[in-house]
């Protein structure tokens, strides 16, 4: 049973976030617990383990101390953790395990892979462990999920374009900081000797919006009561995938009135296209109270594919989403209709499934006005008669995924973000 088996915490949290930090002061702090610790590194040398190994008594000969050197648990290295977790546990029982990520992981990937085992290949679980060797996690369980944010790069990381490569695939700095911060059930603001009052709430208050679900605690040097991130039994796999504030607001779309701190939500929808050019110039200048921004878009010229927004703080990115279904081939489409028999209710006669759906979330937001900002965006009357290939349209060119395929290409690559507001 969950509880009868040893609790897992995950740290995650952008380079130089305090991960190292806070893992060692858990292991300072936890006389009374035996622990044990995997540490990731994406260099061939793990120089995190080597500085628990030093600050701590933690020994990799005792078996409590596992590093995982070369690769990312997030991505190539997922069988390699579980394997390593269940090495650990096959012959020591231990309070608990605390797993220190890379700086450049996503907490999604490790989440699943410790949950589910295995999910996110073509294979099942049942032949991937035969096929692989590699054994289901038994006698653990995801306990905890925790993002270090260090309080004093965060408002220019968020607005970083920096590409960050994890082996081989691209991530933008302000991307991967937002998807941990929005997957995570502890958030520990660190660093906070560094900032001010002023800044501490104003990162909160953008933070609550990311993820209204986490605590938010503030840390100095990692400085956390320990029972906050381990055994907290706080880990929902399926609240945790639904806890992003943009998540939530598709879910439940409600017109949210004033909650906390002002922060509000709406979803505009639209089923007629965007100007290419004046929505890159609304883009250009989104209200900057919008904190929040995501979903997809139809912009006229673009019939094939439908295009994702990404707003997150300052940063603003587009990427592919996948072909409209109604741009598939007869018999896809027909496959679509079966599997998603409410397409049959959106389906619109000449457009098909082509259409807009953003979710927006921000602080003070005057919805009336960005509705009418986004209105003024779309095709006017005259305009859907026009030739909509004539249109100015600076906004970045993806390749078209082939005839058959969903649009979300194999290679990380081919999905890279590209800021249309530079
Ligand atoms: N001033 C200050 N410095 C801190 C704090 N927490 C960590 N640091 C310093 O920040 C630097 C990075 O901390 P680490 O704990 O190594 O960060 P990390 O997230 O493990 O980094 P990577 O393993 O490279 O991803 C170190 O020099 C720490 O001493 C803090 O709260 N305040």
């Amino acid at each position: 049973m969950k509880e009868q088996t040893i609790p897992v915490t995950v740290l995650s949290g952008t380079l130089g976030a305090g991960k190292t930090t806070t893992l060692n002061h858990v292991l300072r702090e936890s006389d009374n617990r035996d622990l044990a610790v995997l540490v990731n590194d994406m260099g061939e040398v793990n120089v995190d383990a080597d500085l628990v190994a030093e600050s701590s008594d933690i020994s990799a000969d005792e078996e409590e101390l596992i590093e995982l050197s070369n690769g990312c648990i997030c991505c190539e290295l997922r069988g390699d953790l579980l394997d390593a977790i269940g090495g650990l546990t096959r012959n020591r029982e231990f309070d608990a395990i605390v797993v220190e990520s890379t700086g450049v992981a996503e907490p999604l990937p490790v989440a699943q892979t410790l949950t589910l085992g295995f999910d996110q290949s073509d294979l099942d679980p049942t032949e991937f462990y035969e096929e692989t060797g590699i054994e289901p996690l038994e006698g653990c369980h995801l306990d905890t999920t925790v993002t270090v944010v260090d309080a004093h790069q965060f408002n220019e990381a968020m607005q970083s374009d920096e590409v960050l490569d994890d082996d081989g695939t691209k991530k933008h700095l302000g991307d991967l900081l937002v998807e941990q911060v929005e997957f995570c059930d502890i958030l520990l603001l660190n660093k906070c000797d560094l900032v001010d009052e002023e800044t501490l709430a104003e990162i909160e208050e953008t933070v609550e919006v990311l993820q209204p679900r986490a605590e938010i605690i503030r840390t100095t040097h990692g400085r956390v009561d320990i029972d906050e991130i381990i055994d907290t039994d706080r880990f929902d796999f399926e609240e945790a995938s639904r806890s992003a504030g943009w998540m939530r607001e598709l879910q439940e779309p409600h017109e949210s009135a004033e909650e906390e701190h002002g922060v509000t939500s709406f979803v505009f929808e639209a089923r007629r296209p965007f100007h290419p050019e004046r929505f890159a110039e609304l883009l250009d200048a989104f209200p900057e109270n919008v904190v929040r921004s995501k979903g997809h878009f139809w912009l006229a010229g673009r019939e094939e594919m439908a295009l994702m927004l990404n707003v997150a703080g300052q940063s603003i990115r587009v990427a592919p989403a996948g072909n409209w279904i109604a741009a598939l081939p007869p018999e896809e489409r027909d496959e679509q209709f079966d599997a998603h028999p409410e397409l049959e209710e959106m389906w619109d006669d000449q457009w098909g499934d082509r259409g807009s759906q953003l979710v927006l979330i921000g602080t003070e937001m005057d919805h009336e006005s960005i509705r009418e900002h986004l209105e003024i965006c779309l095709l006017t009357d005259e305009e859907m008669d026009a030739d909509w290939d004539a249109f100015d349209d600076r906004f970045p060119t993806f390749e078209e995924p082939e005839a058959g395929e969903d649009g979300e290409p194999e290679d990380p690559d081919g999905q890279e973000e590209i800021g249309i507001a530079d």
